[in-house]
């Protein structure tokens, strides 16, 4: 924190403050402490009138997590503060705010949160007088990308371009956020006006958010009762469909078009390679988040055992005094160029620090939950989430690595038990209106949501939407999935048209081939207000969207869709 205080103060005034402190004896100190700031907000009714804001950018939920918590402790202490998802963002209402507070992570390759593209973009085009606006601004990232938390800091440059005030410098957050973002909020929350009898009401009547009991520091324990390959054994990304238990009387609020995260485990070899390298037997007590645990446990449930931060060779190198270790981490350039090509085992084979068991844990980044899309409505199927999972696998420095939680879901017994936590998706839900057309595109497993969809559709009556599914995968003999689901709504009517694209198969059509062969009848459903939901690899539908919305036959449909928000993305 001592760096937000001294990025607000210049040098000369932190001087004066400094001064001051020393002239004075230990009582005026102590008085001083305890009613600095009655002093300074003693014309309380100018206090009220500012306006303060807390907006979060977010995919994954932790900066919403973190503005939720801003606005709840604020609350608390009688401030007056209105929580908005930039999402919905309307920059006309700059000008009634005084106090800004973002909250923001960086996802893709150094992009905003998908749900607040548009909302960026507008952004990073504005030209206004901000001088009126107070902000800071928290971004999250991950410093193992390259771009670390670029979006945050972007948005910390243009409100600085366009003239707005900064509390302090942009506080960056990397995966272990909580300590970080927990000093952010404790250090703004005084800068906040108090609340008026008029925003109590408003307050408690416009800002309620759902919360769930269930997140991801208290998950809830499922059992797996299904877990079958739905591709064919040739395919070296096998593709699962796991069906989860809800326990009784548990309710978690999920709709179609919203997911879990789930806490995944370490492979156990893996945990065995690092404890023979570390020469540890596993049964050793560590301590995390103050709960003591053989080390085995914490290395398969708590702790990233692939990726090193530059933070923990930091760590290493000042433990061991490894002269190879200080020179590499003290070249930013080098260590990151390092960092990409070796993953823990290397670091352990490489350099072996003589380390105890809790220096070790201590250095390694948390084990972060990941994601995935529900595929199946609730509303027809009460006690169980289904989830549709691709074993992933990439390329780490010539070797091909295994993901951890795909590898851990799709391996997972039947009768064992995993941990998992709600994920809102509000963005990705059905439309409101119950008539409204629906055209769904989805690339392999981001037919989950889809298969949702279906269910919620043939399960509530009131539901009337006709129904355009196109889905692409490798093949139509290997990994056609879900197909005889598709073919039997297509049957009973509930599915209007059924288009595929095989991209291994010999006569290939891509998914935007089959727009084209069928572009009036695409343009006439869209005229018709049919919503588009794009679900799967980010690449292949930011090539589409990009094709579409810049082909001149197009631009007016395609304003007019983003406009009325009826393009809805879930892409990864
Ligand atoms: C697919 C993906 C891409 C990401 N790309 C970046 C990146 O380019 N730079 C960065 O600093 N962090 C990146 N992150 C890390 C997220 O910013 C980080 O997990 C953050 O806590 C997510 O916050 P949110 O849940 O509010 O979205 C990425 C995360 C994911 C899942």
């Amino acid at each position: 924190m001592q760096n937000l205080a001294t990025s607000l103060f210049t040098t000369s005034e932190w001087e004066a403050v400094a001064n001051l402190l020393k002239s004075l004896s230990n009582q005026q100190t102590e008085w001083l402490a305890n009613n600095l700031l009655d002093i300074s907000t003693s014309d309380k009714s100018i206090a009220a009138e500012k306006k303060a804001v807390v907006a979060y950018g977010t995919e994954t939920g932790n900066s919403k997590g973190i503005a939720q918590k801003f606005y709840e402790k604020a609350c608390h202490q009688d401030k007056s503060i209105e929580i908005i998802n930039l999402a919905d963002f309307k920059f006309k209402q700059l000008k009634h705010i005084d106090h800004l507070y973002i909250v923001c992570s960086t996802h893709g390759d150094g992009d905003p949160p998908e749900p607040i593209t548009s909302v960026y973009d507008e952004l990073l085009n504005l030209n206004e007088d901000l001088s009126h606006l107070s902000y800071a601004v928290l971004a999250l990232g991950d410093s193992s990308y390259d771009h670390f938390c670029l979006t945050g800091l972007k948005i910390d440059a243009k409100l600085r371009e366009l003239s707005a005030i900064p509390f302090t410098e942009c506080v960056e957050c990397d995966v272990d956020f909580e300590e970080t973002a927990d000093e952010w909020i404790s250090f703004f929350l005084p800068t906040l006006p108090d609340i008026t009898e008029n925003d109590e009401a408003h307050q408690r009547s416009s800002n309620k958010i759902r919360t769930s009991t269930y997140s991801k520091t208290s998950p809830l324990s499922v059992e797996v009762v299904k877990n079958t390959r739905l591709s064919d054994d040739s395919r070296t990304n096998p593709i699962h469909h796991l069906e989860l238990e809800i326990p009784e009387n548990i309710q978690l609020s999920l709709t179609a078009g919203d997911g879990i995260g789930v806490l995944p485990q370490n492979p156990p070899q893996l945990v065995h390679q690092i404890l023979s390298l570390t020469k540890f037997s596993g049964d050793e007590s560590v301590v995390v988040k103050q709960i003591a645990m053989p080390l085995v446990q914490a290395l398969r449930e708590y702790c990233d055992l692939t990726l090193v931060t530059a933070q923990c060779l930091t760590k290493w190198s000042e433990i061991s005094k490894n002269n190879d270790l200080i020179k590499l981490s003290q070249d930013k350039q080098t260590l990151r160029s390092y960092l990409k090509r070796h993953q823990l085992t290397d670091l352990l084979v490489n350099y072996p620090v003589p380390l105890n068991p809790q220096q070790l844990i201590d250095s390694l980044r948390p084990l972060q939950p990941r994601l995935y899309d529900i595929a199946n409505s609730t509303r027809q199927i009460q006690d169980e989430l289904h989830l549709t999972v691709e074993k992933y696998q990439y390329l780490w420095s010539g070797k091909l690595q295994n993901g951890i939680c795909s590898t851990y879901l799709t391996n997972i017994e039947e009768g064992e038990h995993l941990l998992i936590f709600p994920h809102h998706n509000k963005r990705f839900h059905l439309p409101t209106n119950q008539n409204s057309p629906i055209i769904l595109i989805a690339d392999g497993t981001g037919v989950a949501p889809f298969r949702a969809f279906m269910q919620e559709i043939s399960s509530d009556p009131n539901r009337e939407h006709s129904v355009w599914l196109i889905l692409r995968e490798h093949t139509f003999l290997n990994d056609f999935l879900y197909q005889t689901e598709w073919c039997q709504y297509l049957q009973d009517g509930l599915l209007s048209r059924l288009d595929t694209s095989f991209s291994e198969d010999i006569s290939v059509k891509s998914i935007y081939d089959i727009i084209q062969d069928n572009e009036d009848t695409f343009k006439g459903w869209l005229n018709a207000g049919a919503h588009l939901y794009l679900s799967g690899h980010k690449n292949i539908f930011d090539h589409l969207t990009e094709t579409l919305s810049h082909a001149s036959s197009y631009s007016r449909i395609w304003l007019q869709l983003t406009q009325q928000k009826r393009l809805h993305r879930n892409v990864y």
